[in-house]
């Protein structure tokens, strides 16, 4: 086959192209400059897609005797992943933007460029696996190193793209595995450190980040009840969930902590209330996208609404119209601080089956 290997300049994707190498493929490596204004390079050491990056990722390609290239897709990334964080934030809502990546840039724009070129698939250093079915279609299914499983933020890709994907490290026992094996080969990025922030915010101040797009709206913090318990300078500045920096001036009567329950950007509201008021046992979710069949009737499955979250079990039914459809989840072991903007991922066993974004809940008190 003709391998895009989709090289970041770290070490999991130095490795999953050279694992590409060894199965015996063609592979090409491409570094995405995907995190600045076109026509101008950024240094720095932390976050994504620096000249020290795109280094890194021709130093492992040079080692690997494969050719590289850096592909500009800077402009996609800014209008399909931070325009979307940006937009759905004021809208008061919580997204993942490293889903819409995988779904917009890494499975779509890079993929669409790979097939045009006549490459087969594209590899990256996810831990995810596609396994071939018994009907001979694609699947996809979690790592097996369950620490490291990243088929969360994969569950947005339709059946074309993960038949089009490839996840070298997918069966790898561990990440210290992995670096074990960049050692072995003599991959310069085998004692890089892993990336943890959203790589747009390298220094992790996400209410900065979206205070510079959005400036400020100020608005009130309340209780259930209506009571103004504090101001804020813009609803974006929080998720449903959210314990610390509330911006709340006097404690509750009840001295107990308070979390956002609610976000309404339209009256500038945070809401705020007990923990137990976070419980979800239902939700709803929309834009849903099946790599398998979609679920006819109501399913038992599980369920996952955050990348390293816990699965639960779940009865998901799609209903409505069938070009508009809604998810309905009914949690048999409720959630906690379960936002709207978050993604629904839809597992049975290890595979898995689609996913959706999450549009309300319903607390369980
Ligand atoms: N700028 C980029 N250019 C090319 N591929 C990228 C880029 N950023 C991420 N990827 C691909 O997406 C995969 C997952 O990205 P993520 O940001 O989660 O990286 P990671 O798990 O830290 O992996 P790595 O160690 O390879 O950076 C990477 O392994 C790589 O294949």
């Amino acid at each position: 086959m003709r391998v895009l290997a989709a090289m970041s300049g770290g070490v999991d994707s130095a490795v999953a192209a050279a694992r590409a190498v060894d199965a015996g493929h063609e592979v090409v490596g491409v570094h995405m400059a995907l995190n600045r204004s076109p026509g101008t390079l950024r240094t720095g050491s932390r976050g994504c897609c620096t000249i020290e990056d795109a280094l890194d990722a021709r130093r492992a390609a040079d080692l690997l005797g494969i050719p590289f290239y850096v592909w500009d897709l800077s402009e996609d990334f800014v209008e399909d992943v931070v325009a979307d964080f940006v937009a759905e934030y004021a809208a008061g809502r919580t997204p993942n933007p490293c889903v819409r990546c995988n779904e917009r840039i890494k499975f779509a724009a890079l993929l669409d460029k790979g097939i045009a070129l006549g490459f087969d698939a594209v590899a990256t250093g996810h831990y995810a696996r596609v396994v071939t079915g018994p009907d001979g279609r694609a699947e996809l299914h979690r790592a097996a190193d369950a620490a490291k499983d990243q088929s969360y933020v994969l569950a947005v890709l339709d059946a074309d793209q993960v038949a089009h994907a490839m996840f070298p490290l997918g069966d790898a026992p561990t990440k210290a595995e992995v670096r074990a094996e960049a050692e072995r080969r003599g991959l310069p990025v085998a004692s890089k450190p892993d990336s943890h922030d959203i790589c747009f915010i390298p220094d992790g101040d996400t209410r900065g980040f979206l205070a510079d797009k959005l400036g400020e709206v100020p608005g009130e913090v309340v209780d259930e009840s209506g009571e103004v318990l504090g101001t804020h300078t813009g609803t974006y500045g929080y998720t449903v969930g959210q314990r610390k920096g509330l911006g709340i001036s006097r404690p509750a009567a009840d001295g107990r902590p308070r979390y956002v329950l609610s976000i309404e950007p339209v009256r500038r509201t945070v809401t705020v209330g007990p923990a137990e008021r976070l419980s979800v046992g239902a939700l709803e979710a929309v834009e849903a996208v099946w790599n398998a069949d979609a679920p006819v009737g109501p399913v038992e499955v599980h369920v996952q609404v955050r990348a390293h979250g816990e699965p639960v079990p779940a009865v998901a039914e799609l209903t409505g119209p069938a070009d508009d459809p809604v998810l309905r989840v009914r949690l048999r072991t409720p959630l906690s601080g379960v936002a709207p903007g978050q993604t629904v991922a839809v597992y049975r066993g290890t595979r898995v089956l689609g996913s959706a974004t999450i549009s309300g809940t319903t607390p369980l008190s």
